[in-house]
């Protein structure tokens, strides 16, 4: 950061935190693909957004679609989806929005840079449990079946890593749990972390 002096701005997240009436942070939704992280996100920020809370969801759709476009799925290349959604995520809490991620983010090691990235007490981390053979029988995109057939190298869970969060802050079984279940008991820890004011 050679030569970069930031500047300081009159307004900062504590106010646009109270101009919202609530705090902003990073839910981040981690789990294979067709775990159920862009379902329950979706589902999540409606719910919130409903009761009034400012809310922006960061999806493969709208990042690997744009900002991130030229990057596929080699380790250095999920290594820098993540770094660049992170410093994004972070931007928008500090714009004073409740930011909901889904994103597969496999390893410990990316979610332990992510929440560097982001700072510990801005990261509650979602961990939607499903095993593979549920999400491979789901097959929402067919990706699991050409992943099989080796179309798809590197894909997460066939011949990519997956790695378990081993102390998510909330953890849910979508073959075991109601989609409803499991929103409503997200929204309800992140209803009390929101601090709202009336
Ligand atoms: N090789 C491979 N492995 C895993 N996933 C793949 C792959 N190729 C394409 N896709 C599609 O990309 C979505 C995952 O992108 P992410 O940005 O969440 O992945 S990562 O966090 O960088 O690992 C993922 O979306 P979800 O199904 O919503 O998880 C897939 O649709
Ligand atoms: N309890 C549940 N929670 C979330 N999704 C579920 C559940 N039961 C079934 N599903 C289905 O599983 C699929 C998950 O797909 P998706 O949300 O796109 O996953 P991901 O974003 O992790 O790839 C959807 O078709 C959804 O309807």
């Amino acid at each position: 950061m050679n030569n970069i002096v930031p500047h300081t701005f009159n307004v900062g997240r504590k106010d646009r935190n109270n101009l919202k009436r609530h705090k902003s942070f990073v839910v981040w939704f981690t789990g294979l693909s067709g775990s159920g992280k862009s379902t329950l996100a979706n589902m999540v920020e409606k719910e919130l957004f409903e009761r009034e809370i400012h809310t922006f969801s960061l999806d493969g759709d709208n990042i690997r679609g744009g900002l991130n476009n030229n990057l596929g799925f080699s380790r250095k290349d999920r290594e820098e989806n993540l770094r660049r959604i992170a410093e994004v995520a972070k931007l928008f809490v500090d714009s004073g929005s409740l930011v909901i991620a889904s994103f597969i983010s496999p390893l410990n090691a990316d979610r332990d840079f992510i929440k560097n990235i982001i700072g510990d007490e801005d990261f509650v981390e979602v961990f939607v449990n499903t095993p593979l053979e549920v999400c491979e029988n789901r097959d929402v995109k067919g990706l699991y079946k050409k992943a099989r057939a080796g179309e798809i190298k590197n894909f997460t869970g066939i011949d990519a890593p997956y790695e378990a969060p081993e102390f998510p802050d909330i953890e849910v079984k979508t073959d075991l749990e109601k989609a409803e279940v499991s929103v409503s008991r997200i929204v309800e820890y992140v209803l009390e972390k929101l601090e709202i004011k009336k």
